[in-house]
């Protein structure tokens, strides 16, 4: 097992559950709280010129706080490596889940995880966001079965606004929409709408709406906006998906329509809607544990905290001795990581 120096006490390595690539994510337990993590390491050599796009994705996973976007707890910077420490989804990925059962969902699961995604992609326009790469393998589930938005390095923030074209084209190409494939300006906001027209038509249907081997002949499919209608779809259903899936981005419906469209609202009381997050919650219990240990006042020890760039250990300890709370679950610090504690605590 590599040791890196710089997770030494802080963080203790296990297995690795993903690797792309020029990064691999590694299991690990916060050793503060034992709490499990996903750790995100990337070396800086093989990053090349993609690393701006670190920057990039850290900035923006700072500044999405949302129930159903992964966070992040801390970014360590060496001379040859980034860790990004982020929230871990013991339920791996969505469309996993499906297909061991069935191959596809009912469509009152499939509305349940589909506004959780909307709520996200909501969320992250509102804030000047696109995502641009949303795709099944970016969706995942925490223990309780919340959908969980992964993958924010081609997320793009238009110095203009999200109303602003981008003209970048990324993202796989079996979920990516006409104008981007064509090369077209796009905007980010759009090519959003689409690719989860074609991640709601996965869920219900348990197969791809735009599917080939050769790229040619995706390519070509996708640009006819044809795709069959299996017989288990409502009519409502079929409705949202032919609206989200125009070829034509102006036809194509909107996140605010989204939000409010009868097959999103059906079964439940309001539209999509989501918390504006724009700093995480102050909680006595959590501060007061890490005053015990810190020997610091609890308001200083806050006063840090949101003073901080707020991806430091002492910001992960405290978010993730909050998530123990959520959960029921006891406020304890293990002394072993005292020391780190406190020399950040001294910071
Ligand atoms: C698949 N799986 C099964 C179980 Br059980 C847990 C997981 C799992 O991946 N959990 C998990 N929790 N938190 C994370 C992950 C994976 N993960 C990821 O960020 N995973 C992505 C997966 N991308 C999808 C398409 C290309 C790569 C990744 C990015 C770069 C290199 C490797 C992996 C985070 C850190 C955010």
């Amino acid at each position: 097992m590599v040791r890196y120096i710089a997770l030494k006490g802080l963080y203790d390595l296990e297995k690795t559950i993903g690797s792309g690539g020029f990064a691999k994510v590694k299991l690990a337990t916060h050793i503060a709280t034992g709490e499990k993590v996903a750790i995100k390491i990337m070396d800086k050599i093989s990053l090349g010129d993609d690393l701006p796009r670190v920057k990039l994705e850290v900035q923006a996973l700072k500044t999405l706080l949302h129930q159903h976007i992964c966070r992040l707890y801390q970014v360590i910077e060496t001379d040859s490596h980034y860790f990004m420490v982020i929230e871990y989804c013991s339920g791996g990925e969505l469309f996993d889940h499906i297909g061991i059962e069935k191959n596809r969902l009912s469509e009152t699961e499939s509305r349940k995880f589909f506004r959780q995604i909307v709520s996200a992609v909501a969320y992250l326009h509102s804030l000047g966001y696109a995502h641009r790469d949303l795709k099944p393998e970016n969706v995942l589930l925490d223990r309780e079965e919340n959908l969980k938005l992964i993958d924010f390095g081609l997320c793009a923030k238009p110095k203009n606004g999200i109303d602003s074209h981008l003209q970048t084209s990324c993202g796989s190409p079996t979920y990516a929409a006409p104008e981007l494939i064509l090369g077209k300006k796009y905007l980010g906001s759009e090519v959003d709408i689409w690719s989860m027209g074609v991640l709601l038509y996965a869920l219900l249907c348990g197969f791809l709406p735009f599917d080939d081997n050769s790229i040619e002949n995706l390519y070509r499919k996708i640009l006819s906006g044809k795709y069959d209608e299996p017989s288990w779809l409502s009519s409502s259903s079929k409705r949202l998906i032919r609206a989200m899936l125009q070829i034509d981005p102006k036809k194509r419906i909107t996140i605010q329509e989204l939000c409010n469209h009868p097959w999103i609202t059906a079964g439940f009381l309001n539209p999509v809607s989501f918390v504006h997050k724009t700093n995480f919650e102050k909680d006595d219990d959590v501060l007061s544990t890490m005053s015990a240990i810190c020997g610091e006042h609890a308001s200083d020890i806050w006063r840090k905290l949101v003073k901080s760039d707020r991806t430091d250990y002492r910001t992960a300890t405290y978010l993730l001795l909050l998530d123990r709370k959520l959960r029921g679950l006891s406020l304890r610090i293990s002394p072993s990581a005292k020391s780190h504690f406190k020399s950040e605590c001294e910071g």
